[in-house]
């Protein structure tokens, strides 16, 4: 996806926000974008999202299937979350299961049956998250999604968006929090002044080295069709207790933070996953 000399403002007399914009985002990038309050953010993610179209120059390339969750859900609507989604859902051409397992993934199952209004603003932004990932998105753009989410939900984010990079797709997030640091390769976008400057960073807290078992499906559809699911046997350890995988399994190496690691090899667990501590030392995480 190629942007090309944008600019964009809201009215004819207006201020300009952006001026003479350009990057690329190739397939399978996440990029955070980041920058001051009235910067441009919101601006730049609808602009990419398509949700406004540009004032001079050019976006092209936008993969076809956009997930887009603005800042804001509108949550002042007659409809339960289930009817809503359930609509859109209809409206993609996806099955009500989808729904399902993404309301699943992101803690929302309980109130699928809630009036919108009624709902939280955390859990109406997560209703405004399982839209934009109905149907497996080219593009995903997400404008502060990690701002009021349950820790629970917010550790599903970056996962959630190196599953869309692994499928190819291109995974835009406006974060005041860098939640998505640790996501190896990493773009920024820094808007301020009307510009946007890209930084890119290699290596990041989370290796994730082998994706392939990942789709843009929520986990639990991933890991049956890859093997992976809870109560497969796990494999014999070789004599050093290194597991061998199966032929369809592969090995995801996560780095984390010390103090998090117990809770991640839990998390994992909980997940199904064979997880496990093991040592390691300081060079490891430049490689
Ligand atoms: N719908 C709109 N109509 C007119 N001006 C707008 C509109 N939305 C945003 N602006 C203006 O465009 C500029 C950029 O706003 P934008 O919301 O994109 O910034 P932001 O970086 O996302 O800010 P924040 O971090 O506070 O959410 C600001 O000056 C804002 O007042």
């Amino acid at each position: 996806m190629r942007i090309t000399d944008l600019s964009f403002r809201y009215g004819r007399r207006a201020p300009w926000v952006l001026t003479d914009v350009s990057f690329e985002l190739p397939p399978g990038t996440v990029a955070e974008v980041t920058g001051g309050n009235g910067a441009g953010k919101s601006t730049l993610l609808r602009l990419l999202a398509g949700a406004v179209p540009p004032g001079r120059g050019s976006i092209t390339g936008r993969p076809p299937v956009v997930g887009y969750a603005p800042e804001i859900f509108p949550v002042e609507q007659a409809f339960t979350a289930r009817a809503y989604l359930g609509h859109l859902a209809a409206v993609r051409d996806r099955p009500a299961a989808a729904m399902d397992l993404w309301a699943e993934r992101l803690g929302l199952t309980d109130l699928l049956d809630t009036p919108l209004r009624d709902l939280s603003k955390g859990s109406a932004h997560k209703v405004g998250l399982v839209q934009a990932l109905l149907a497996p998105p080219g593009l995903l753009v997400l404008d502060e999604p990690f701002s009021g989410l349950d820790e629970r939900t917010r550790a599903e984010l970056p996962l959630i968006a190196a599953e869309v990079a692994a499928a190819g797709g291109i995974v835009v997030v406006s974060d005041h929090q860098h939640g998505l640091a640790g996501h190896p390769g990493l773009l920024r976008l820094t808007v301020a002044a009307g510009t946007v400057t890209v930084t890119t960073f290699e290596t990041g807290l989370v290796e994730a080295r082998t994706l392939e078992a990942r789709t843009t499906e929520p986990r639990t559809e991933a890991a049956a069709a890859a093997g992976l699911g809870a109560g497969r046997a796990a494999p014999a350890g070789e004599p050093d207790g290194e597991p061998v995988p199966h032929p369809r399994q592969a090995v995801v190496e996560v780095l984390v933070d010390a103090a998090d690691a117990e809770a991640v090899v839990g998390k994992l667990r909980a997940d199904g996953y064979q997880a496990r501590l093991r040592a390691h030392t300081p060079s490891e995480g430049a490689s």
